[in-house]
């Protein structure tokens, strides 16, 4: 059996729209066994325990770009990580079908092919980068395709605080209400808040990280699609704490100068949306796992 562990991701941290992206620690363990019969899905919604879903069409690309015939397989997602939520579900399933078609084969797709077809896959190489490597990642496909990756450190003093609705943001309807240009003042404004944010976070500087917070590309556009959100920023930044939209929405993350600051977002958070799941969460370091085992007895990881 092969188990694929793939951290969830937190899209654009604010102002890296469609570039920058952050590993939580919010995880999916997908199966894969071979079977019988062409193709078995659980531990999904009904709705995706077929050909098209996520996981199977991206393990389907990885046996293509392999060059070798798709294996009937059992597949079982165990998922943490909530649909269209902006917490990089759709990610999820692409790293882990990609990943397990490298695994199956010997290893035989590389960690930079990874990228490139799991980022054709998503259409943004945000989500997919981070969950592929681990940390705090800024990364675009250059002219010959090729994945041209930065990691960043996060500062160990800062939190994180996942405020996670109880309704859905497809990503898809949340590009559709984007603006198709932006004036020149507007990009100045983004890319040198977006180059200082990256530092921001490396330091842990509160105040250079709250300044560079501040969104022209999307969040403008999107906080319409989050009915709470003006009230969950208020209770964050009540708390010392900076709100962005996580991905397209609708979760919401609250940067935090320390622990005693992300306990209290979390408690007020909590008595103010008593359906949401409110999640202190970290950042994973290690981005997507493989494990490969026999009769219940681990082989390799
Ligand atoms: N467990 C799952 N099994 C199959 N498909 C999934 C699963 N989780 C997510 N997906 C796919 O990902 C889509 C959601 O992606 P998207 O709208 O980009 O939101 P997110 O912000 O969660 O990535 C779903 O419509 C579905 O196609
Ligand atoms: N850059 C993308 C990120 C989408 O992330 P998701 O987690 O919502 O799928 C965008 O903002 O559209």
């Amino acid at each position: 059996m092969i188990k694929i562990k793939v951290p969830a991701t937190s899209a654009n941290v604010g102002v890296g729209f469609d570039c920058m992206g952050l590993a939580v620690s919010y995880y999916s363990t997908v199966s894969f066994e071979e079977s019988a019969t062409k193709l078995t899905i659980t531990g999904c919604p009904t709705e995706f325990q077929n050909e098209d879903n996520l996981v199977y069409k991206a393990f389907v690309k990885g046996c293509d770009y392999l060059d070798k015939p798709v294996p009937n397989v059992k597949i079982d997602i165990e998922s943490d990580v909530p649909v269209a939520r902006g917490l990089g579900s759709s990610s999820v399933c692409v790293v882990a079908g990609l990943k397990a078609a490298s695994v199956w084969f010997d290893n035989q797709i590389s960690t930079d092919q990874l990228l490139v077809l799991a980022t054709e896959m998503e259409g943004h190489p945000d989500n997919v980068t981070p969950a592929i490597l681990g940390g705090l990642c800024v990364s675009f496909l250059d002219d010959h395709n090729q994945p041209q990756v930065i990691k960043y450190n996060v500062n160990d003093r800062l939190n994180f605080v996942a405020l996670i609705p109880d309704y859905e943001v497809s990503t898809h309807e949340a590009r559709k209400v984007l603006p198709k240009t932006m004036s020149y003042a507007d990009a100045i404004h983004q890319v040198s808040r977006c180059a200082v944010m990256t530092k921001a976070l490396e330091v842990g500087d509160m105040h250079l990280i709250h300044e560079s917070c501040d969104d022209r590309m999307h969040e403008p556009y999107r906080a319409k699609l989050i009915p709470d959100y003006d009230q969950a920023k208020a209770i964050s930044e009540a708390s010392h704490g900076t709100m962005y939209i996580s991905g397209s929405g609708s979760t919401m993350m609250a940067i935090t100068p320390n622990e005693a600051s992300a306990d209290a977002i979390v408690k007020n958070a909590r008595a103010a949306f008593p359906n949401w799941k409110i999640r202190k969460m970290a950042v994973d370091l290690a981005g997507v796992q493989s494990e490969v085992s026999e009769r219940g007895k681990v082989l390799h990881r």
